[in-house]
């Protein structure tokens, strides 16, 4: 059925009851919104409503707000016109013959949050939640809520949940303003909502019209004051270049000193120019692309059901096995912990109790659910138990001799439907399956660590592996509350993989001369969480030199073997293990760059490069001379772009169902800013010409010291250039041209 509202009218009391109807969470879709205004007008005009309720279908939302996906259509020009929203919430809605009411249940949300402004009071049921997220989304509301908003709980507190995009609990939206009524229980909501909506219509109780009170916002002077303190609030905590919070800000100002006409069409204004932003299309992006990621062709649209996983196994106690454990508990599975010997799994299970106790702590968990959550959790230092297990998790160490022995004692030991998984980082999964009879129902559960904090599980499907078994693993991350991104089996799989070139070329500027905190400082204002040398050290240098030298093996066409790593190592500089690294560290993991403790491996590391290249020596001095002087852009080019080209081969092989998974994985593990949107987004929103282009700048430099490779443009980005396509369509656009690449 179509977006809609629809409506009844109860003859006997004169209340009219208006259903927002569009499942799953009634979003705010532009037909939603046509019906929604002719409604209100034949129940403002009918002489037999005495007042009108307004009210979500369905169990779980009021609304969630405006139809997101409509944003993706605004952005391409392709958008619906939408009817005057603030002019038919303020005539019909706000200031109507009839008195309105909003019944919320569940979320009230963006637009849907605007919607409840606009009536003349709120009922809400307690487990309900109200507020503007937009901002989250790059765009600041647009249905009038940096108006009311601040007029119904204040400039400050209305600041924060917008600058925060935090909604508020009913109770708490009571005691703002936000809310009239709060009732327990959902079959209150409608009676008392009706009660309110009568006290109007007799006049026994008065109507709000949020829009025309000012007891909250205070003089214009004050107001700007407090304004004032949400631009520094927004200087402190906004990345460069992100315009959207402070437009924000002028829209509340605008209407706090010059009033709410003013207001709404300033905020209109902000709104109109925000949304064409490359922030906002970013950040839809991200929002409906991890909604994404656990529709797999072919698999989620099968007719195939999804088993429940009752009971996982876990193999190794260790930092990731007892974090994956944690994860299983805390969701109401039950799990079977392996270890070696009775010493190492004590460590296990101490390491899951700890895990569970810290957020007892911090107050986001009761002992009673602890004691629930660790009554899930058995030890054992055998297979016993593991007949029970619907899945098993191996994670023990990243040892290709020692895990094909586990799969082949597994076979053994579990029922023939269990699926066996792996936690491997690097090691290829038919390899792990290798000694097995049971391939088909072999995959990888790659998670991140802390695994029970992470939101990443990226499963890894091979040639063999069942759908049914691809499918229980999708929806057991849903379960365990991850986001599941299902890829194709490949060195690195696919977020290590399009990583390799983060640090490579990192090192690479480092070989030849550039300052390595210099670089980290850059990337971080660029969006990362953390600059690549940082977070060499924070993965370990052992491990970056292990996992560099396959992708070096696999890849030598466009690797970089820098001995930067391999030096630091034999420098006994292991990053955050022993806490010395590029930085050293304090006992509270505070970081400071080495500096002098690690000039003589950097300068041995660069004068192995400079021996490599002994032929082309004054081709070296050229290039140092021009790198030394890049700009920060040029650094971030140097750095980001490999980075997109290794993720266009990922799409172009097919290693992701999506362009956009990629996006999302590189989001939820290695931090890539959402704002940005992910490497392909980022790339997309440049323009598939212009990286190609930049690469080709960067490989036409280093060909003549033979380190063209890294930067060459793959086939992929290069078609797609040429075509003129984006990388995230590329392979549906370019359709048989693909075989050819
Ligand atoms: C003019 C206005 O000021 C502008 C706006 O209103 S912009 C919109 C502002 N609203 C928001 O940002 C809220 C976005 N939604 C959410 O935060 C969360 O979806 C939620 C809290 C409502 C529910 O969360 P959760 O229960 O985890 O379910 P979640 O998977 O996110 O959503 C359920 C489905 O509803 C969809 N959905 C949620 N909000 C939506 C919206 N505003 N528009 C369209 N679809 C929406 C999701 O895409 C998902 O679809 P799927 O089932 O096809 O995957």
């Amino acid at each position: 059925m179509a977006p809609s509202t629809y409506y009844s009218i109860d003859s006997q009391s004169g209340v009219a009851l208006l259903y927002l109807s569009n499942p799953p969470v009634n979003a705010l879709h532009p037909s939603l919104l046509s019906s929604f205004a002719e409604n209100m007008a034949l129940l403002q005009a009918d002489a037999s409503v005495k007042a009108i309720i307004i009210t979500g279908d369905g169990p779980s939302a009021f609304s969630a707000g405006f139809d997101i996906p409509q944003f993706v259509k605004t952005q391409s020009g392709s958008g619906a016109k939408l009817p005057d929203v603030n002019a038919m919430l303020t005539a019909l809605v706000e200031n109507g013959p009839k008195p309105t009411v909003a019944a919320i249940k569940g979320s009230a949300l963006g637009g849907g949050c605007e919607v409840a402004m606009a009536t003349n009071a709120r009922v809400a049921t307690a487990k309900s939640v109200l507020g503007l997220p937009e901002l989250q989304l790059g765009i600041i509301p647009g249905f009038g809520g940096t108006q009311r908003l601040p007029r119904l709980v204040g400039i400050q507190k209305a600041m924060e949940m917008m600058l925060t995009s935090k909604p508020l609990k009913a109770v708490e939206a009571k005691n703002r303003g936000l809310v009239d009524v709060v009732v327990a229980n959902d079959d209150d909501l409608l009676p008392a909502a009706k009660q309110l909506a009568l006290a109007m219509a007799n006049g026994t109780t008065p109507r709000t019209c949020a829009l025309s009170k000012t007891d909250k916002i205070g003089p214009p002077m004050a107001a700007r004051a407090m304004v004032q303190l949400g631009r520094m609030q927004v200087a402190k905590n906004t990345p460069p270049g992100m315009k959207h919070p402070s437009m924000c800000l002028d829209a509340i100002l605008v209407g706090a000193t010059e009033g709410p006409e003013a207001g709404i069409k300033k905020e209109a204004e902000v709104f109109a120019e925000v949304v064409q932003h490359d922030v906002s299309k970013s950040l839809v992006h991200v929002f409906l692309s991890q909604r994404l990621t656990s529709k797999i062709r072919g698999v989620t649209d099968s007719g195939l059901r999804p088993r429940p996983m009752k009971c996982v196994a876990i193999i190794g106690g260790g930092l990731m096995g007892s974090g994956i454990a944690t994860a299983c508990v805390l969701n109401g599975i039950d799990v079977v912990l392996k270890e070696v010997n009775q010493k190492f799994l004590e460590g296990g299970m101490q390491r899951v109790a700890a895990n569970l106790m810290s957020s007892v702590k911090k107050g986001r968990m009761t002992k009673e659910k602890y004691e629930q959550c660790m009554s899930r959790l058995k030890g054992t230092i055998t297979y016993e138990g593991f007949d029970r297990a619907d899945m098993v998790i191996e994670a023990a160490l990243e040892d290709i001799g020692l895990k094909q022995k586990i799969f082949a004692e597994l076979e053994q030991v579990c029922r023939k439907d269990c699926i066996l998984s792996t936690n491997t980082s690097t090691i290829d999964i038919n390899v792990v399956g290798a000694k097995t009879n049971a391939i088909n129902r072999i995959i990888g559960n790659h998670f991140f660590s802390p695994a029970h904090i992470m939101k990443l599980l990226e499963i890894i499907k091979t040639d063999s592996t069942d759908k049914q078994v691809i499918l229980d693993t999708i929806a057991f991350g849903k379960a365990i509350k991850k986001v599941p991104v299902v890829v194709g089996n490949c060195t690195g799989f696919a977020v290590n993989r399009v990583f390799f070139p983060y640090t490579m070329a990192a090192c690479l500027l480092v070989d030849l001369g550039v300052d390595p905190y210099r670089i980290d400082k850059v990337i971080k204002a660029f969006g990362m969480p953390m600059g690549p040398l940082r977070l060499a050290d924070l993965v370990g240098i052992e491990v970056g030199v292990h996992v560099g030298g396959q992708f070096v093996q696999n890849f030598s066409d466009r690797t970089y073997a820098s001995e930067l790593m391999h030096r630091m190592r034999d420098g006994d500089r292991l990053g955050e293990k022993n806490k010395k690294g590029f930085y050293n560290y304090d006992a509270k993991r505070r970081a400071t760059p080495a500096g002098r403790d690690v000039e003589a491996i950097l300068a041995a590391s660069g004068a192995a490069l400079d021996a490599k290249a002994a032929n082309t020596a004054a081709q070296l001095r050229q290039i140092k001379q021009k790198v030394r002087s890049f700009s920060d852009k040029d650094i971030v080019d140097f750095i980001m772009l490999p980075v997109v080209n290794e993720s266009s081969r990922v799409v172009a092989e097919g290693i992701v169902d999506k362009a956009s998974d990629l996006d999302i994985a590189s989001v939820l593990s290695m931090g890539f800013p959402p704002y940005r949107g992910g490497p392909i987004k980022m790339a997309d929103l440049r323009g598939a010409a212009s990286v190609r282009d930049r690469l080709a700048s960067f490989a036409a430099m280093f060909t003549p010291v033979g380190l063209g490779g890294f930067f060459e443009p793959c086939d992929y980005l290069q078609s797609c250039a040429r075509a003129g396509v984006t990388l995230a369509d590329g392979r549906s656009a370019l359709g048989t041209q693909m075989a050819r690449l």
